[in-house]
């Protein structure tokens, strides 16, 4: 194993945040983190390398060891059980999984049909309420699932409630609180302890304001 620290970075939404993180716990990052196209980043100088992945699949990157460390949402934590560990809660890009529909429809099916990116998110939760359901995954777009007719509910993030209330849905039941964690390869632990430690020691400083 080499000495070098590759960091998995999830692009869209939580990049910007994450990214912010990094620098306020005075790691240097490339010159071309915000513009390029590359997917591959290193860091003049320093042992560090970024690498650019869907938020999905960053967790995947990070359980078979070609990222050592990685950011990724709580949501995908819970939807794909991973071989990484969780070590600490970035406090960033907050939102909650909920379960929404068209107001004031009654459910009459035996097996109401519920639309999610999360299926595993979704039948472990309506599982749990003791409610039998038919999951229909989704990949986007999963508010307009009850408006066209596909699905009676939509387990999906909500953060400001925008999409909901544009498109005439409510939330109906709150499942948890989603932030961003950063997740760590076991082996890459132990081998490149140091690292990692200063890492979260940094990030740890920051995310608690000292
Ligand atoms: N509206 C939101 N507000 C805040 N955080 C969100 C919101 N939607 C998703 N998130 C968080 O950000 C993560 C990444 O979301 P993002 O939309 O960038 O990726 P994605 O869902 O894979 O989208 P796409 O498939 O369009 O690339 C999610 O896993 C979740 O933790
Ligand atoms: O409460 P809000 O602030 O409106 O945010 C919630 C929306 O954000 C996410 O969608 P995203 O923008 O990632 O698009 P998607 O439909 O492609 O998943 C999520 O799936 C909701 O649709």
């Amino acid at each position: 194993m080499n000495n070098i620290l590759t960091i998995a970075m999830p692009k869209g939404r939580i990049f910007e945040e994450a990214a912010d993180l990094l620098r306020k716990a005075q790691y240097q990052l490339p010159p071309e983190f915000d513009e390029s196209r590359k997917l591959i980043l290193d860091v003049p100088n320093e042992q560090i390398r970024f690498i650019l992945a869907k938020p999905m699949d960053v967790a995947t990157y990070v359980e078979h060891g070609v990222a050592d460390v990685g950011i990724a949402g709580k949501d995908v934590m819970l939807e794909e059980e991973r071989d990484v560990y969780e070590v600490l809660d970035l406090k960033i890009s907050e939102c909650h999984l909920a379960v929404a529909g068209l107001p004031g429809v009654k459910i009459t099916d035996v097996a109401p049909k519920v639309a999610t990116k999360y299926p595993n998110v979704a039948s472990s939760y309506f599982r749990e309420q003791g409610e039998q359901v038919e999951i229909i995954k989704l990949n986007g777009s999963i508010e307009l699932a009850p408006l066209i007719g596909l699905a009676d509910r939509i387990v999906d993030i909500v953060s400001t409630g925008r999409t909901l209330q544009e498109n005439g849905l409510v939330e109906l039941e709150h499942i948890c609180d989603i932030t961003s964690r950063l997740i760590v390869n076991p082996v890459s632990y132990r081998m490149k302890d140091q690292q990692i430690d200063d890492l979260v020691e940094r990030l740890s400083r920051i995310i608690g304001g000292v």
